[in-house]
């Protein structure tokens, strides 16, 4: 269960629930290498959460403990208050925490409404069989779904490129796409792993504006990662900040930009 007692009102009128995940001392090694070295952290419901660091400071790795890629060799994982058992993604996502990938994993010979579609398969209970022989409930199934989906088009507005196959979209519109399919499953959790990769100035404002209103109108909670530092500062209530596996920061925005391991960390000063 999510305990809401300590929840409160962020500045800008948005209610920030109680944990609804907690990372506990988590360590996590391929081989020799230590990508995450006893990081905790909780991500509380309705915030949005960076988790931010140079390269290889172990942010995929971490977005890949959440996920259910990766099943850390030491520590826990606490969702809705309950301890997690090491899981596939597929059961984590069953869960409820939806994702978006860096190198865009979408179907480019289908459209973007049948891309955006397959976001709703957890959703869907009529199996096959059931399809075949009980027509009339496959099809209330697939208009509710449909809705679902029509909403999210309109939000993301991306009305006008509906039928078009998304082999053949710009990279800043794939990104959109992706998200509207990751919006499509109705996740608890969001992870987002580094939306503003690769784009232009403007991709980035419009991808910006998108996350902090899918936050704001569905209450998502969202956690990204990014290794940009400036542009999750203005979306992020609270920020982590992962260097060489480990975690040096954790706090407000402000409170992460004035930390002095931070600002080493970005500016390449060499530590043990
Ligand atoms: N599958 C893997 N096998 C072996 N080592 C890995 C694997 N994935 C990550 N690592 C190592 O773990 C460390 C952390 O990598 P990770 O990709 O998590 O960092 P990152 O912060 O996401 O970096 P970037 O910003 O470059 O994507 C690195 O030293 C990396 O080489």
């Amino acid at each position: 269960m999510l305990d809401n007692s300590d929840s409160y009102v962020t500045e800008d009128g948005r209610t920030i629930g109680g944990v609804v995940m907690e990372m506990k001392n988590i360590t996590l090694r391929f081989g020799g290498v230590v990508a995450i070295k006893d990081i905790s952290f909780d991500i509380r419901e309705g915030e949005i959460r960076a988790i931010i660091g140079p390269n290889g400071a172990g942010k995929s790795s971490m977005l890949n403990v959440i996920s259910g890629f990766y099943n850390p060799q030491e520590g826990d994982v606490y969702y809705k208050g309950a301890l997690r058992p090491p899981m596939k993604p597929y059961q984590v996502a069953q869960q409820g925490i939806a994702r978006t990938f860096q190198n865009i994993a979408l179907f480019e010979g289908m459209t973007v409404l049948d891309n955006i579609m397959t976001g709703r398969l957890n959703h869907m209970k009529a199996g096959l069989f059931a399809q075949a022989i009980w027509k009339g409930k496959a099809e209330a199934e697939e208009v509710a779904n449909r809705e679902v989906v029509e909403k999210i088009i309109d939000f993301l507005e991306i009305q006008s490129i509906r039928k078009t196959p998304v082999g053949r979209l710009p990279y800043g519109l794939k990104k959109r796409v992706e998200l509207a399919r990751a919006l499509a499953a109705e996740p608890s959790i969001l992870l987002l792993d580094e939306p503003m990769a690769g784009m232009n100035v403007e991709e980035k404002e419009d991808m910006s504006r998108f996350i902090l209103d899918v936050n704001d109108e569905f209450g998502t909670t969202i956690a990204l990662i990014e290794h940009d530092m400036g542009v999750v500062m203005d979306l992020s209530d609270r920020v982590v900040v992962m260097d060489y596996g480990k975690k040096i920061g954790d706090g407000t925005p402000d409170e992460v930009r004035s930390n002095q391991a931070v600002i080493d960390a970005y500016l390449g000063v060499s530590h043990d």
